[in-house]
């Protein structure tokens, strides 16, 4: 196995291999079906490309490969304008593990990506490296020099590599199209629910529990701090019900978003109070789930006021759950 790569399990059961360098991929010679893109979010789109890239390597007995990035093209591209990610690379391997492919390349978009003929992209990388037998796309994808790679290329070169393809129609919902740029903006308008709605799923975020000022205990509301992570600032800040996964187990959680100006400090962070654990939580990893957003974080004139609203926000999660 190479340096970088790894073999995840799964109840002892191999998996998927996951590679962080294109000099990791070994020669696949059963061949493979191959699903391409940025997939950042993983909503209902993306899972259909990947579906579907699926089903034709169980039809083909082909193994199934993700290609995909580590990072945003446009960090290379327009760096003054990345767009916030919706998820991390944590994320991502996250869900791609559940979702359990044979290959995940996640490979980082550096110059040598953006400066590849497309042309060449396909012989080199798809052709040559992943022995590519079947492609599935979505309908807008680009790749290559310039971006000028696109699946009309995708299908000239079918017949002359031996590949068969399928392009993936955008994925509508109430008659809005499904995207990355669409889960982004809701996420960053607050708009939880319709967010989960178009992912398919709860929008989270994963990350190691690290100290903070000890303040929480001493208004008896422990909160888990996450180590600060790019993508929270994807989330507008405010008070959220949400579930967390420690080790495997579900617990009802309510979670602030945000800078704590009650307490004058900066920067934003994410910090949740888990309904069940009285225990140091430190160093181990969470994953936040969110599912309701019940209001604004504010600068509270005392430390009394700050944790009536809290113990507020407690209650609205705890009838929340105790609804469903
Ligand atoms: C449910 C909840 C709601 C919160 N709301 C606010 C808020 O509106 N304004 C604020 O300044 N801090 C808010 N906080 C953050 C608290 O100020 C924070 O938990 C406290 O400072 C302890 O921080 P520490 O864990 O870093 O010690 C909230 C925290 C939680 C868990
Ligand atoms: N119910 C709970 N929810 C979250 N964290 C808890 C809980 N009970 C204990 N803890 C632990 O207490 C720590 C939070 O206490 P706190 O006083 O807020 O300290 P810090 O400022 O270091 O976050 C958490 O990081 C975790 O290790």
């Amino acid at each position: 196995m190479g340096k970088n790569s790894w073999d995840r399990k799964i109840n002892g059961r191999k998996t998927m291999k996951i590679f962080f360098d294109i000099e990791e991929i070994e020669p696949i010679e059963a061949g493979t079906s191959v699903a391409l893109g940025s997939f950042d979010g993983l909503h209902i789109g993306h899972i259909e490309v990947l579906n579907r890239m699926k089903r034709v390597a169980e039809e083909k007995d082909l193994k199934s490969f993700v290609y995909t990035f580590s990072n945003h093209p446009r960090e290379l591209l327009s760096p003054d304008n990345v767009p916030p990610k919706i998820m991390d690379v944590e994320e991502k391997v996250q869900i791609f593990t559940r979702l359990d492919f044979d290959y995940l390349a996640l490979v980082k978009f550096d110059m040598a990506q953006l400066s590849i003929e497309p042309e060449v992209f396909i012989e080199t990388i798809l052709v040559k490296l992943l022995n590519m037998k079947h492609l599935t796309v979505g309908y807008d994808f680009h790749f290559g020099l310039k971006g000028r790679g696109d699946v009309e290329m995708l299908k000239a070169f079918s017949e002359q590599y031996g590949y068969t393809y399928e392009i993936v129609k955008p994925i509508m919902k109430n008659d809005i199209r499904v995207s990355s740029t669409l889960i982004r903006e809701l996420l960053i308008e607050g708009k939880i629910e319709e967010a989960n709605y178009y992912l398919g799923r709860r929008h989270f975020v994963k990350g190691v529990v690290v100290r903070s000022k000890g303040l929480g205990r001493t208004i008896n509301f422990a909160t888990a701090n996450l180590r600060i992570k790019e993508n929270i600032s994807t989330i507008k800040s405010g008070v959220y019900i949400t579930e967390t996964i420690l080790r495997g187990q579900k617990y009802r959680s309510v979670t602030n978003v945000g800078t704590n100006p009650t307490f004058n400090q900066k920067g934003i962070h994410l910090e949740t109070h888990i309904v069940g654990i009285d225990r140091d939580l430190y160093d181990e990893v969470i994953e936040v789930h969110f599912i309701k957003r019940l209001r604004d974080e504010m600068k509270f004139n005392s430390v009394d006021a700050l944790v009536e609203a809290m113990q507020n926000d407690y209650r609205s999660m705890m009838a929340y759950f105790d609804a469903e």
